[in-house]
């Protein structure tokens, strides 16, 4: 939705700033509760009361508060950002809200693979919906989407998610598949939940999209948020998804110990796989971090083992000159490499995703096939590391920490504000509300065209397969 600027923020011409120089924003427009409730009653935020807070003036965020998306600009017109930009609402208490705390009833769910941080995004949830806006029904839907239907919900309470900001996983337990939209949609009028928070990947999101058009349809008073969890950094437009960073901290002791093991050996190759479907950002940012990988590899560039310029030939020059090499290489580089029989083909997860077989112990096969093959009389070495569920199971680290309290504390004011149908996220640091099915249908892929894998390229000396 283009709006003027007059128009974004109903301003006065005088009150308009004039030293503003877009003459329009591309404002990504959030459904309001307001948009199919007819006459939804509001109220002051409780946060008026709050002793710890005192709103003093431009504490309360108004719909004229935006964020843009493209903040690097090039004044010299050689680079154009799209043009109307494009801006989001941005995120933070409302003075008006939407929801009576006493008959407030909020679920929180987690779908898809575990992610470091989950369960502090439960318990600030938890303790903010508690804290700042005075609800009291708070309840975890357990074994993600199908836990709606299957499962009682649990009673939370701030004593008792006290501590689970120190505990990895997800204390609510989460699955994959299992969605059946009737039946979530159903559960949530049976158990007379109003605001439902959905934390998940892109898939849950997907979910989350269809939840809530359902309750639309359905004319159901009840705000649907999306909190994006990805351990892969897959999920497009936010900075960057919670609990990346940690995984990353975590990979490197994997790469440490695999440069270890290869140093000390006779031809030693350290290989390490890492987490990422279908986007490298783990293993592209653990590789920049340890500046001790030879070779990094993503699904989104193409590699090749054999003849000029391919994988065997770099890591012969690499063990001639150093006596040793470190690999890493992200669970979806290279899957169409690997031979399938026709049951692999077809097998998928219970949320339908492809299964991938293991990059690593094919590598590791290849790896020793061409060396036995190529210097039958010479040592060689392959240690293998799969740190796989190491990095994602772990508590989230202080960053992450404080990320996941910001995001659930954000998403709470949106959804007391009336707003759903939207997802929480940084956008170029500052917290966003941003339209679920824009997030839900974004990708955020490694883009091998920009300075970022030149970087890894340049640190690692890597080929590249062919593509300048
Ligand atoms: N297109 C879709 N429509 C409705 N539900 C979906 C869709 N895709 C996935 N889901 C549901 O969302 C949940 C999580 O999906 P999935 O297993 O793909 O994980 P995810 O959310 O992408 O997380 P991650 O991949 O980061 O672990 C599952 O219950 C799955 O059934
Ligand atoms: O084994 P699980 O639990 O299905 O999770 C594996 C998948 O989860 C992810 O971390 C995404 O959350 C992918 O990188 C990986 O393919
Ligand atoms: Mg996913």
């Amino acid at each position: 939705m283009a709006l003027s600027l007059l128009e974004a923020t109903n301003l006065t011409t005088h009150q308009q700033p004039s030293n503003l120089s877009f003459s329009s924003i591309n404002l990504r427009n959030i459904s309001h509760l307001a948009d199919y409730v007819s006459n939804p009653n509001t109220y002051t935020n409780p946060l008026d009361q709050n002793s710890f807070y005192h709103p003093s003036d431009g504490f309360y965020i108004t719909h004229t508060d935006i964020i843009l998306r493209q903040i690097a600009h090039d004044l010299s017109g050689t680079f154009s950002p799209p043009s109307p930009p494009l801006a989001y609402l941005r995120a933070g208490p409302r003075k008006q809200i939407f929801y009576d705390p006493k008959t407030t009833r909020a679920a929180i769910v987690t779908c898809g693979g575990l992610c470091p941080g989950m369960n502090t995004v439960i318990r600030e949830l938890v303790v903010g919906l508690w804290e700042l806006y005075g609800v009291r029904q708070i309840y975890g839907i357990q074994a993600g989407y199908r836990g709606f239907y299957s499962r009682e919900p649990v009673e939370l309470s701030p004593k008792m998610v006290h501590k689970w900001h120190k505990r990895g996983g997800t204390v609510l337990e989460t699955s994959r598949g299992g969605f059946d939209l009737n039946k979530i949609v159903d559960a949530i009028q049976h158990h007379g939940f109003n605001q439902v928070y959905i934390i998940g990947g892109d898939g849950t999101m997907r979910g989350a999209v269809k939840i809530f058009n359902e309750i639309q349809q359905r004319k159901l008073h009840v705000g649907v948020v999306g909190i994006p969890k990805t351990v892969d950094n897959d999920v497009g437009i936010i900075d960057r998804s919670f609990g990346f960073q940690t995984a990353v901290e975590m990979a490197q002791q994997a790469i440490s110990a695999a440069h270890v093991e290869a140093e000390s050996a006779v031809n030693g190759i350290g290989l390490v796989k890492l987490m990422g479907r279908s986007t490298g950002h783990i293993a592209l940012h653990a590789t920049l971090s340890s500046r001790d990988v030879d070779c990094c590899l993503i699904p989104e560039t193409e590699f090749y083992l054999e003849g000029k310029g391919g994988l065997f030939e770099f890591l012969e020059n690499r063990l001639k000159e150093n006596g040793h090499a470190v690999l890493v290489v992200a669970e979806g580089a290279g899957q169409d490499m690997i031979p399938r029989t026709d049951a692999q083909k077809e097998e998928r997860d219970e949320s339908g995703n492809l299964v991938f077989l293991d990059v690593g112990s094919w590598m590791k096969s290849e790896l020793k096939k061409w060396w036995d093959r190529d210097h039958p009389d010479e040592l060689f070495t392959v240690k293998y590391i799969d740190p796989t569920y190491m990095i994602r199971a772990v508590p989230a680290n202080a960053t992450d920490n404080l990320y996941c309290t910001l995001l659930a504390h954000s998403s709470i004011h949106g959804v007391m504000a009336g707003y759903t149908g939207f997802v929480c996220g940084p956008i170029n640091g500052n917290y966003a509300y941003i339209p679920l099915e824009e997030v839900a249908q974004a990708k955020h892929e490694v883009d091998t065209r920009d300075h970022k894998w030149a970087w890894v390229r340049s640190v690692t000396n890597q080929p590249d397969f062919g593509k300048s």
